[in-house]
């Protein structure tokens, strides 16, 4: 089985792989946040650099992720990236922001499926890098699904990752496993799924139902519980203590790269770490006081010192 860390924008970036894989062992895969192709005969810039950074990621399998609706951008940055040491490139269908989708791209290029597929089977052709998506059902209702899952079929797809929501649905209600399992059925390359899979239970649910489910991508479930990956291979539950190694882990890191808006990025993390604990509402009281680096410091230490992870 591949368990593998979703992209996350904001949060699943180098420094959280880096510092996840520290205490918790890597995980068999992970992709990079979106990241915008550069123009095309441009490098990468800014914040896209120190992501793909091949010495931030060593000894890590990073698959990158790009977000566009423009084919030649597309090719000319799979090209950098496979000058870069990468080995696959992977194409966002599902990022469901307003801006994003206005623009026609992430899940907005889901409702254009004619444009999708002229650009799929135009990327396909002419990237030198293999090609993976990971889509949503739709914009609006499920049965665009169809339609999609029909052009996905009919291309040379590295893998197609399927997080069975729509756009609307944003990341509210169930996914749709059963379109999961369709998707598995059809697909003539190979599939993985992502959505929901917070705990052992909704690991082994999805394996009892789709024994041949080879590709799990794990997202909010791994910020609640680092230890997650572990625990669906009958690993130990995570303990306080290896929360607080990872927590101060990751802070230190975060501070290192950002100095003191680390802070911004640890309680959009406690956003969902929180409720590993017996009382998440306690944790957040304590967390959101913090506003400087020294008072959020002090703040995280009292969470440790007071609180209780559930189940243990
Ligand atoms: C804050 C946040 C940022 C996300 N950023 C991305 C992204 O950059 N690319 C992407 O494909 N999906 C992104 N997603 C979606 C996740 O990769 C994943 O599909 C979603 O969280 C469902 O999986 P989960 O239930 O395991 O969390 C994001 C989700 C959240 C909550």
């Amino acid at each position: 089985m591949i368990l593998s860390l979703a992209p996350m924008e904001g949060i699943t970036g180098h420094v959280f792989r880096r510092v996840h894989a520290d205490c918790f062992g890597a995980l068999d895969r992970y992709y990079t946040p979106f990241i915008a192709p550069p123009r095309v005969g441009c490098a990468f810039k800014g914040k896209a650099v120190r992501e793909l950074d091949p010495v931030a990621n060593e000894g890590l399998d990073v698959v990158p992720q790009l977000l566009t609706k423009d084919a030649d951008e597309f090719v000319w940055a799979a090209g950098l990236l496979a000058g870069m040491g990468y080995a696959e490139v992977n194409l966002n269908l599902g990022c469901p922001s307003g801006t994003v989708v206005a623009k026609g791209k992430g899940a907005g290029f889901l409702a254009r499926p004619e444009e999708l597929e002229a650009f799929l089977a135009d990327v396909c052709e002419r990237s030198p890098l293999p090609v993976s998506v990971k889509t949503r059902l739709g914009l609006e209702h499920d049965e665009e699904y169809e339609r999609l899952l029909d052009i996905y079929c009919g291309l040379p797809l590295a893998e197609l990752i399927v997080h069975p929501r729509v756009r609307a649905d944003q990341y509210d209600g169930s996914p749709r496993r059963k379109l999961y399992g369709k998707t598995l059925e059809r697909a003539p390359f190979p599939v993985a799924y992502n959505g929901d899979v917070f705990a052992p239970a909704d690991y082994d649910a999805l394996l009892a139902a789709w024994p041949e489910t080879r590709h799990v991508m794990l997202g909010r479930g791994v910020l609640a519980n680092p230890a997650l990956p572990r625990e669906l291979r009958a690993g130990a539950p995570l303990s306080l203590d290896e929360l607080r190694a990872f927590h101060d882990g990751l802070l230190e890191a975060y501070a290192a790269e950002m100095g003191g808006n680390a802070v911004f990025r640890m309680k959009e993390w406690w956003s969902y770490a929180k409720g590993s604990f017996v009382d998440p509402v306690a944790v957040w009281r304590h967390v959101r006081k913090g506003k400087r680096l020294d008072e959020y410091r002090t703040a995280a230490a009292r969470v440790f010192e007071d609180e209780r992870l559930a189940g243990a």
